[in-house]
């Protein structure tokens, strides 16, 4: 059935506007003012924005990590990513080492098919560079539309790569068309710090944050844009956590080199401080790169407004407080890394960002939407409206006010990590190619509704390096 979204304000990367938008067919068919069609369903988008679906491009969901699972599964944490606003998620594949890249992409398809209720992709694990993997590189290019590959700098003796892997992955994704994405901490140093601590009898929380200081992380982020300027590849570092790894980002745009910097809500909000809380509580709060201390805040937000950094995604990899984070108790080492956050990205985003004057509305849809989907070959079938666009849409209330608990998330884990926070500005309606997922803040989805996404290839005529945040696209 066709559906007609009335009296809405239509927010792009670029424009904001007031307009009817008519959809047909799962896609955007029309866009003007004052429509009228017989027989098509409308809604009433009066005081609300009508923004594209946001895209979340990295998640780890009913992820092995940390010797147990990531609680939420593509069932609650893409209805939970719905509820917030978001319409497409691209999820981590982690590979293991000697084995096909296929069997592993396999058992992603297994974890997602018939769960997901919007769009999802995958990236890539690369934990090593051989003949066979040069060999199947393409393959899963051109089969499975998969065009972005993660090498993790850190997690010693469990997922990091060396330098040699990070080297011949850029050289292999710039002949290919992939871009190269990277956890920049330094894992080597990092482990050294934390036997040291271990040795000194110090296993709180806290000291989760103390092994994995900002130099690590700038140090790595330093050595990565390096060798992707000397691979004259392209680079997108992920969860950019301080100021020392967004100056390196910044000197190496600034070189003109193809690197791109995505932060998380955490390092925006909540600081190193919350590691301390008494009760083991601190361990809700660990995540790699660690939080920072509080002036971090004021650089990233910077970062986001002048284009230094360009996507927020949530790093979303949630574990219970009871049962797993604390197999951390008496050993940090041991406490799983990650939260909850697929929910709440886009409000705390919009709240924090918009709501306070630190980004512009534009820079918001940019920085959830469009500049995601042109980074990860989805553009323009996601990430913008447009006529022939897909219909994945977020009527966006900016006046209501909403208090986060683990009381009303929908998310498995059993906290929530921004536990009390007030946000401003929420999601009410939410479409996925056209089809309600989300009514009136009631899910309606359909489990299965969410389609695999083959993506292309990295175009960097499309997200080209010049193109600051700061004029939007
Ligand atoms: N970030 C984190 O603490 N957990 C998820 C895995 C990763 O992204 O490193
Ligand atoms: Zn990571
Ligand atoms: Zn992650």
């Amino acid at each position: 059935m066709k559906k007609l979204i009335k009296n809405g304000i239509i927010v792009t990367a670029t424009d904001t506007y007031q307009a009817d938008l008519l959809i047909e067919n799962g896609k955007i068919s029309c866009i003007g003012q004052d429509l009228a069609v017989g027989g098509a369903e409308v809604i009433d988008a009066k005081g609300c924005y009508v923004f594209p679906g946001a895209i979340d491009p990295h998640t780890h969901l009913e992820m092995p990590f940390g010797g147990t699972v990531s609680k939420d599964d593509f069932e609650t944490g893409t209805i939970a990513a719905a509820f917030g606003g978001t319409t497409t998620v691209i999820d981590f594949c982690l590979t293991s080492k000697g084995e096909p890249l296929t069997n592993a992409i396999q058992t992603w398809h297994a974890k997602s098919k018939d769960k997901a209720v919007i769009d999802y992709g995958f990236h890539l694990m690369i934990g090593e560079i051989n003949d066979d993997v040069l060999e199947e590189l393409p393959v899963v290019m051109d089969e499975e539309g998969i065009t972005s590959f993660k090498v993790f700098m850190a997690y010693k003796n469990v997922f990091q790569a060396d330098d040699g892997t990070l080297f011949r992955t850029l050289v292999a994704a710039k002949e290919l068309g992939g871009l190269v994405m990277v956890h920049a901490e330094n894992g080597d140093v990092i482990e050294y710090l934390i036997q040291q601590a271990l040795a000194e009898g110090k296993t709180d929380p806290i000291y989760h944050a103390l092994t994995r200081p900002p130099e690590v992380e700038g140090e790595a982020t330093s050595r990565a844009t390096q060798l992707t300027g000397l691979a004259n590849s392209q680079l997108y570092v992920v969860h950019v956590s301080c100021a020392d790894a967004v100056e390196k980002i910044a000197d190496a745009r600034r070189k003109g080199f193809d690197v791109w910097g995505e932060t998380c809500p955490q390092y925006l909000v909540l600081d190193q401080t919350y590691l301390e809380k008494p009760d083991f509580e601190g361990a809700k709060y660990v995540w790699s790169p660690p939080l920072r201390e509080k002036w971090h805040q004021d650089v990233l937000w910077n970062a986001l407004k002048n284009g230094d950094l360009q996507t927020l995604g949530s790093d979303q990899c949630s574990f219970d407080f009871k049962g797993q984070k604390d197999l951390g108790k008496g050993d940090f080492t041991k406490i799983p890394n990650g939260g909850p956050i697929i929910e709440d990205r886009v409000s705390i985003l919009f709240s924090e960002g918009v709501n306070k004057g630190r980004i512009t509305l534009n820079q918001f849809v940019n920085i959830t939407s469009t500049r995601i989907a042109k980074l990860f070959g989805l553009y323009p079938q996601k990430g913008t409206i447009a006529v022939g666009t897909d219909a994945d849409l977020v009527i966006f209330d900016p006046k209501i006010e909403r208090i986060i608990s683990v009381e009303t998330h929908h998310m498995a884990a059993d906290y929530n990590p921004f536990e009390g926070m007030k946000v401003t500005g929420e999601p009410v309606t939410v479409l996925s190619r056209g089809e309600f997922v989300i009514r009136e803040k009631q899910f309606v989805g359909k489990l299965g509704h969410g389609r695999y996404l083959k993506r292309a290839k990295y175009n960097s005529e499309k997200t080209d390096v010049r193109q600051s945040n700061s004029l939007t696209i």
